[in-house]
């Protein structure tokens, strides 16, 4: 099969699906019940984790009906059956359901077209803010404010004075801590908390300079918020500094780290005490 070539009309496309999700999202959450369950790893899933997945994988099988797709909410396929993929969609259909569930806003809708375990495009809907990050390959990386008007988006080189840096609302820990102190020894550091994917766009649109994540996530946690940052300048790697990669037979990610559009030295720098 020959890879499908990523065009604007097809982003575009796959943003009105994020938003169709981000609509079927917002019905669960402004009703009384959201259908709380816990899967068998103890993470929670709600009804508005399926309503999304169920309006973007059919979405995606119209659009691209020759694209495999792998969820977070749909059955997965073993590593023998997706190993061969070269490119596919990667969904999380709500992530930071732990937030939503809060109802305190920080979820996202992620989806990603990954090609040779690169993310190659993205899409993540804020459907509580309104507002919509993507980029792609090529084209460029884009925010969609809550007005409707889409900016353009540069991530940060982070040379003021101090750095702003993003952590997890609910799963940051003493590696985080002892890696910020650490970074304010390069020059004071102000931190914000954040749930899902938001964070990485928070890197991609200069609005923060680096997010450390030392603690579990998975591929489709990352991916699409990836393509973001890496079309808006930036990067995300293991502490060593090696690019995440997709379609692993195990899809949990390593640590990881996202760093604005830093001069190499910097980056060099901030490596060495991650
Ligand atoms: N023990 C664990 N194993 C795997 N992933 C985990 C995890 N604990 C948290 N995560 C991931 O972290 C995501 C939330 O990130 P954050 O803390 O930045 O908001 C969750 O996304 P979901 O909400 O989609 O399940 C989940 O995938
Ligand atoms: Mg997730």
């Amino acid at each position: 099969m020959s890879d499908l070539t990523v065009t604007q009309s097809l982003v575009e496309q796959v943003v009105d699906l994020a938003h169709r999700a981000g609509r079927a999202i917002l019905e669960v959450y402004e009703s009384p019940d959201l259908g709380v369950e816990y899967k068998a790893d103890e993470s929670p899933l709600t009804r508005a984790d399926l309503a999304s997945n169920r309006v973007i994988t059919a979405g995606l099988a119209q659009l691209t009906p020759p694209v495999p797709i792998l969820s977070e909410e749909a059955k997965q396929l073993p590593y023998e059956k997706r190993r061969s993929w070269n490119q596919f969609w990667l969904v999380d259909p709500l992530d930071g359901t732990k937030e939503f569930i809060k109802r305190n806003g920080e979820f996202t809708v992620n989806i990603a077209l990954v090609e040779a375990g690169e993310p190659v495009a993205g899409v993540v809907h804020s459907p509580v803010l309104g507002t919509t990050y993507w980029a792609a390959r090529g084209i460029g990386a884009f925010k969609i404010k809550a007005d409707g008007e889409e900016v353009p988006i540069r991530a940060g080189t982070a040379n003021a004075n101090t750095f702003k840096a993003v952590a997890s609302r609910s799963h940051a820990g003493p590696e985080t801590e002892g890696f910020l102190e650490r970074l304010g020894q390069i020059k004071p550091v102000e931190t914000t908390s954040s749930g899902s994917s938001l964070k990485l766009c928070l890197v991609a649109e200069g609005s923060a300079d680096l997010y450390p994540r030392y603690g579990p996530t998975m591929e489709w946690d990352t991916g699409a918020a990836h393509a973001v940052v890496t079309q808006a300048g930036g990067s995300v790697t293991d502490l060593k500094g090696v690019p995440l990669q997709y379609n692993k037979e195990n899809l949990l990610n390593p640590y990881f780290v996202v760093l604005g559009d830093f001069a190499p030295e910097l980056r060099s720098q901030v490596l060495q005490i991650l």
